[in-house]
């Protein structure tokens, strides 16, 4: 029987609302669910280390793998260059396991017009006024980055509507059960599972 393909997920939401402490506690459970690690010229954080958070690039290296089409997307965010690389994704979901990708808004919709079967869901803080003190209290950003990204944050929220579902992150487990919810219920979607069936009862 052929095997079925994956699930693209894409995890989405304003800088600060938890995208990553939400990804990275999906990631200790035991989910099944691969993460893609993406690119970017952005210089690393205190603890971040290459290759499991990130892996940092120079520019240089960043436009060389742009050029050789070795990402799947890519976007400028808040003056960084930050990318997917196109083959653990794509090998991930020949192998039928799910990937997430923890992206920005321009590199989702970007991911969209590929993959129009993939399952795009859009991290919400509770409050404008939450998600500064997120940001101010993680203590990586200067107060201008702070501006910047509470800026981008506004524009950002405007474009949920491209997205399949909103998940506010009020608490961390909560959010991580509504996504596994999500996942799960994708998986049972007729569209995704027809196919299958229909095999199996032919080969009957
Ligand atoms: N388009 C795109 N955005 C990414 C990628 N990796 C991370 N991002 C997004 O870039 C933005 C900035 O990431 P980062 O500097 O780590 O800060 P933070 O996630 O806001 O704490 C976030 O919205 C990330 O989700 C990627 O490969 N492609
Ligand atoms: N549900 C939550 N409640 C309170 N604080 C949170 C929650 N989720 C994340 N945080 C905190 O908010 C800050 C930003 O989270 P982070 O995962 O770095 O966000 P993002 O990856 O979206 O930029 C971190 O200090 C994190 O510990």
């Amino acid at each position: 029987m052929k095997k079925e393909r994956g699930l693209l997920i894409v995890l989405s939401g304003p800088s600060g609302v938890g995208k990553g402490t939400v990804c990275a506690a999906l990631r200790k459970q035991d989910t099944d669910i691969l993460y893609s690690v993406s690119a970017t010229t952005r210089s690393p954080r205190e603890g971040e280390v290459n290759g499991v958070n990130y892996f940092f690039k120079t520019k240089e290296q960043f436009k060389e793998m742009i050029e050789k089409d070795q990402l799947l997307e890519w976007a400028e965010y808040v003056g960084n260059f930050y990318g997917t690389p196109v083959d653990y994704v794509e090998k991930t979901l020949s192998e039928g396991k799910d990937i997430i990708l923890e992206i920005e808004v321009q590199g989702a919709l970007k991911v969209r017009e590929k993959f129009p079967e993939g399952l795009f869901i859009f991290l919400m803080p509770p409050s404008l006024a939450e998600l500064r003190n997120r940001i101010v209290n993680r203590g990586t950003e200067t107060e201008d980055l702070i501006n910047n990204r509470m800026t981008v944050a506004k524009d950002e929220i405007e474009m949920m509507n491209k997205y399949d579902y909103v998940v506010e992150n009020d608490e961390v487990h909560l959010a991580v059960d509504r996504i596994k919810a999500i996942v799960i219920a994708e998986h049972c979607r007729k569209d995704r599972l027809i196919e299958k069936y229909k095999q199996l009862v032919e080969a009957e």
